[in-house]
């Protein structure tokens, strides 16, 4: 295989050198965790201003807890592309952020167990959910950046009414098929399995990655 490949997100960045080396690789989405209790907690290594002058246009900024006001607060001052949204963010709360952050991109986590409930069925399915996108993840108790896959073989047969972003344990071994399952991802995140420690991104490895997602396997 040559040519376009899928879009590809790498999470939990924590330094704007590093930013900058990977927009210059041509990564696609940056994502920037402002979960304080993940070991990738952006502001406990960046300060606001810093991801501000990360030049990358499609930052995104990963939530669990804040408030609506608190989100719009903080994608303002850092000029997020997109907001991700894990845990109990109800259509309201969703509905608020987008009223203020019109040219923002939603992204709405479903973190995804062992069989998919039926909550999760309907918002795959939903073409009216307040949500732009969806990011599906593996169900774990810190939230995200477990390394682990869940069955993606649950999304056989479901079609999808909006893109979505595939994460949960993505990993080199794992990417070519991951960019060629049914449906097809928009875009991989790529997180832990593309780390030296948590936070620090192993730049090498996420070239071959873009490298063999662009060029398949027979490099
Ligand atoms: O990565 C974290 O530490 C994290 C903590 C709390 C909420 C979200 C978090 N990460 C969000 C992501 O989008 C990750 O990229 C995603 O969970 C996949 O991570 P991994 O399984 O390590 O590839």
């Amino acid at each position: 295989m040559s040519g376009k490949r899928v879009l590809v997100k790498v999470c939990g960045i924590t330094s704007v050198e590093q930013s900058q080396a990977l927009q210059e690789m041509g990564v696609d989405f940056l994502g920037f965790i402002f979960h304080p209790a993940s070991p990738r907690f952006a502001l406990e290594r960046i300060s606001l201003d810093e991801i501000a002058s990360i030049r990358h246009p499609k930052k995104i900024g990963v939530f669990t807890s804040h408030s609506a006001a608190q989100i719009v607060e903080i994608a303002k001052s850092v000029g997020l592309w997109g907001v991700q949204l894990h845990g109990a963010y109800s259509a309201r709360c969703i509905g608020e952020i987008k009223q203020q952050l019109p040219l923002c991109t939603i992204l709405k986590v479903l973190s995804i167990e062992n069989s998919l409930t039926e909550n999760q069925r309907k918002s795959l399915q939903d073409p009216g959910a307040p949500w732009d996108m969806l990011l599906l993840d593996t169900a774990t108790p810190t939230l995200g950046g477990s390394g682990q896959s869940f069955n993606w073989k649950l999304l056989e047969g479901i079609c999808l009414a909006k893109p979505f972003f595939l994460a949960g344990g993505v990993s080199l071994e794992n990417s070519s098929l991951a960019q060629l399952l049914t449906p097809r991802p928009y875009a991989l995140d790529v997180n832990s399995r593309f780390e030296t420690a948590p936070g620090v991104k192993d730049l090498d490895k996420i070239y071959s990655l873009l490298e063999k997602l662009t060029h398949g396997e027979n490099l």
